[in-house]
């Protein structure tokens, strides 16, 4: 039997954190105050998506939105991690889209309701390799991109973040003990917008990675 590898951690089903909110200028694009402690939500493992394979819009959602964000991969595990050795537990980053039905979104905030179906359907979380942690030094000042169909649309840089990976890292494990595999995203900045079905997706970290997506729609 061959030892599985933190470089196929989406194959793993760990969790799948999300940070919310957690640009000032998305916070405000969406007409939301600037949170005073992270918003916070899950996906579940099934929602990975990896390159070759399309972004499936759900039959229920006619405002798909795509999100660039960050993400953190989980090398070591713990619970109240404090913040002085939280990237201690980090094993590296991924590239990833939280790809989000905006209309679902919307009709769950009116109703008070939570936004799984908004946010965690098959296909929501499109990743990239995974970037060993050598690879970015400093992850609180990175660029993240993305076009669709060619056109920039998001272009924002990690040191905009209003709450850094340590601290996420630290109040997330206060109380949801963090594993080896489970990935956290960190949130996006502003830009996000709606895809439409045969739309081409390109999204990148600075020179570090790059990715493609096609979008497609759910079949009945
Ligand atoms: O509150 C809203 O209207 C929307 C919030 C989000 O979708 C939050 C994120 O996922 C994000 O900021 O990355
Ligand atoms: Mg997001």
């Amino acid at each position: 039997m061959t030892a599985r590898s933190i470089s196929r951690f989406w194959e793993w089903g760990r969790k799948i954190i999300c940070v919310g909110r957690n640009y000032a200028d998305h916070a405000k694009e969406l007409k939301n105050a600037i949170p005073t402690e992270p918003v916070l939500f899950l996906k579940p493992p099934s929602a990975y998506v990896r390159e070759g394979s399309s972004i499936l819009v759900p039959l229920y959602s006619s405002n798909l939105h795509h999100e660039v964000e960050l993400g953190v991969v989980i090398g070591k595990g713990g619970t109240a991690i404090p913040q002085s050795t939280a990237m201690e537990h980090v094993a590296g980053y991924a590239l990833c889209l939280d790809m989000t039905a905006r209309d679902v979104q919307d009709e769950c905030k009116s109703k008070g309701l939570p936004w799984t179906r908004a946010k965690a359907f098959n296909t929501s979380c499109p990743i990239s390799e995974f970037i060993p942690k050598e690879r970015i030094p400093d992850p609180g000042n990175v660029k993240l991109w993305l076009k669709v169909n060619d056109q920039l649309r998001q272009n924002g840089c990690t040191s905009q973040m209003i709450f850094s990976i340590p601290y996420l890292i630290s109040y997330i494990s206060e109380f949801i003990t963090l594993e080896e595999g489970d990935l956290i995203l960190t949130g996006t900045p502003k830009g996000v917008s709606a895809v439409q079905q045969h739309d081409e997706l390109q999204a990148g970290i600075e020179d570090i990675v790059t990715m493609s997506f096609r979008v497609d729609r759910q079949q009945q």
